[in-house]
């Protein structure tokens, strides 16, 4: 364990940001090999990511920080590289856990089982995963010292990747989160109503765990506001042990360098119809452009299947030109033999052409992609509280007057049980559509890079994307938080 920063040794080179309180690398931290595993090639590949280079730095920061947030490109090897680090320094190691979150259960499943294949190790032992209705960690029960009737449960899953929702829910048996050393938040920037509530009950765990580290980390992510939230509000002084504990201000490590040369390509001229424009890039790709797999971006299941038929069709038709197309749909409303079908390797000759929603859009390497083709456009989901503010005013008028009614009722004929008349029956209004939105609307430049950012993984890539430079440029810097709280 020589070779990653220890309390009392020399400290990393780092440098304050002239904005203030920014840290920020200034050299290569490290150049000597990170582990003692014995996987020659694989070891090398690990290395080769822009993330090895910040390794004592990270270290460094998530032992002296409560929280660090970490921006690193696409490909930087955040998500695969940060919990390998952490495990390795010795932050898994008394049966304590090291946790990483995903916003999707398609990212938690392929980044587990990937890490799992860099260390060498049997997914489900060592490295696992917790998506809803699947548990592959390992966790037996031995009996505690203290009283031999007892049984405490032991982890040998030392990294363990989960949804959000699913830590969210293991805060129910256990709000404290015990078992856990460090949690990393990984694509913060997706500001779901699972990831915003996370976040706001881990900082609250972390007043009560100052032990407890916390890593927010994505490509696309507004450090500073997130740093922001975790800054603790009133520096405790004089407590016990003060000098031990980490620093409450959140430090900021941005991660440069990223994987393979994207080449981006523009619209023209802004389209109309985005889904027939997209098949017709999907085939002039295939027929002009070197071979390699194409992953489309579109917003939702009905455009997707009309994709996959406008493609077949066109295989079908073109005979020879459009054949050697495997066209593959991906949604979270497809099963999950389905999903899995986008891992499977491409025969030679073909080309592979997954169509996806924003479910592909974060965290995923899928290998044999050389192509991405961008709509602009997702379905993002908007929580509305004046809607939601309407709707209980509303319901509540209905229920007072149906209260109303029925009291009356009972006052006037003084007949306490008798049934209220289906004509005094009120109903509620129907709440879902007003007060959580399914929009399609056009994606941020973050979502934009995160698509870009499939591509370039294990070869250099293109995007197509299906706007113009100029409607690029409109769009958002940040996608909105699912639940705005301004
Ligand atoms: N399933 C996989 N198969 C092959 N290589 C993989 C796989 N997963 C990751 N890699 C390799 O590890 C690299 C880093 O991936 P990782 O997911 O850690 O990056 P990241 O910085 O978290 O990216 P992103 O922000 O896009 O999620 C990839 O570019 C790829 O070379």
């Amino acid at each position: 364990m020589s070779h990653f920063w220890k309390p009392g040794t020399e400290k990393p080179r780092m440098v304050d940001d002239e904005e203030g309180g920014v840290l920020f690398l200034s050299t290569a931290a490290s150049s000597s090999s990170s582990s003692g595993f014995g996987y020659g090639s694989m070891e090398k590949q690990r290395q080769r990511l822009p993330v090895y280079k910040y390794r004592t730095a990270i270290l460094y920061l998530v032992e002296t920080h409560a929280t660090s947030v970490i921006v690193g490109e696409t490909v930087s090897g955040k998500t695969t590289q940060i919990p390998q680090y952490l495990k390795e320094a010795g932050w898994a190691d008394g049966g304590r856990v090291i946790a990483c979150t995903q916003p999707r259960r398609l990212a938690v499943q392929s980044v587990a089982a990937r890490v799992a294949e860099e260390m060498g190790v049997k997914l489900g032992e060592e490295v696992g995963y917790t998506i809803r209705f699947e548990d592959l960690t390992n966790t037996f029960l031995v009996m505690t010292a203290e009283n031999f009737h007892g049984l405490a449960a032991q982890n040998t899953t030392m990294i363990k990747f989960l949804t959000d929702g699913v830590l969210l829910r293991e805060m129910m048996d256990d709000p404290l989160l015990t078992k856990y050393s460090v949690i990393m938040v990984d694509e913060a920037h997706e500001r779901s109503i699972s990831t915003d509530i996370l976040l706001g009950l881990l900082k609250k765990i972390q007043r009560r765990r100052p032990e407890l580290r916390l890593i927010i980390s994505s490509a696309t992510i507004e450090a500073k506001s997130m740093s922001a939230f975790f800054q603790a509000s009133k520096r405790r002084r004089g407590l016990e042990g003060e000098e031990l504990r980490p620093r409450m201000e959140p430090a900021i490590l941005s991660v440069e360098g990223r994987g393979f040369n994207v080449q981006i390509h523009f619209a023209e001229e802004p389209v109309s119809d985005y889904v027939q424009g997209v098949v017709s890039t999907v085939l002039s790709i295939h027929n002009q452009e070197p071979m390699g797999d194409i992953l489309v971006f579109l917003t939702g299941q009905d455009d997707i299947d009309t994709a996959v038929k406008l493609l077949n069709e066109e295989a079908q038709s073109n005979g020879k030109k459009s054949s050697g197309l495997i066209v593959l749909p991906l949604y979270s409303g497809l099963s999950r033999a389905e999903q899995e079908l986008i891992f499977t390797p491409t025969p030679r000759g073909k080309r592979k052409v997954v169509i996806s929603t924003n479910i592909a859009e974060t965290s995923l390497t899928l290998e044999g992609i050389v192509y991405v083709v961008d709509s602009g456009f997702s379905k993002q989901r908007f929580y509305n509280p004046n809607q939601f503010q309407a709707w209980t005013k509303e319901c509540c008028i209905r229920l007072m007057s149906s209260v109303k009614l029925s009291l009356f009722i009972k006052d006037d004929d003084f007949v306490p049980y008798r049934p209220v008349p289906p004509e005094y029956f009120v109903p509620v209004p129907e709440p879902i559509s007003d007060i959580e939105n399914l929009v399609v609307a056009p994606i941020s430049k973050a979502s934009a890079r995160q698509r870009a950012g499939r591509a370039g993984r294990v070869r250099p890539g293109k995007c197509y994307r299906y706007l113009s430079s100029r409607q690029y440029f409109t769009l958002l810097c940040f996608s909105f938080a699912e639940f705005p709280t301004q």
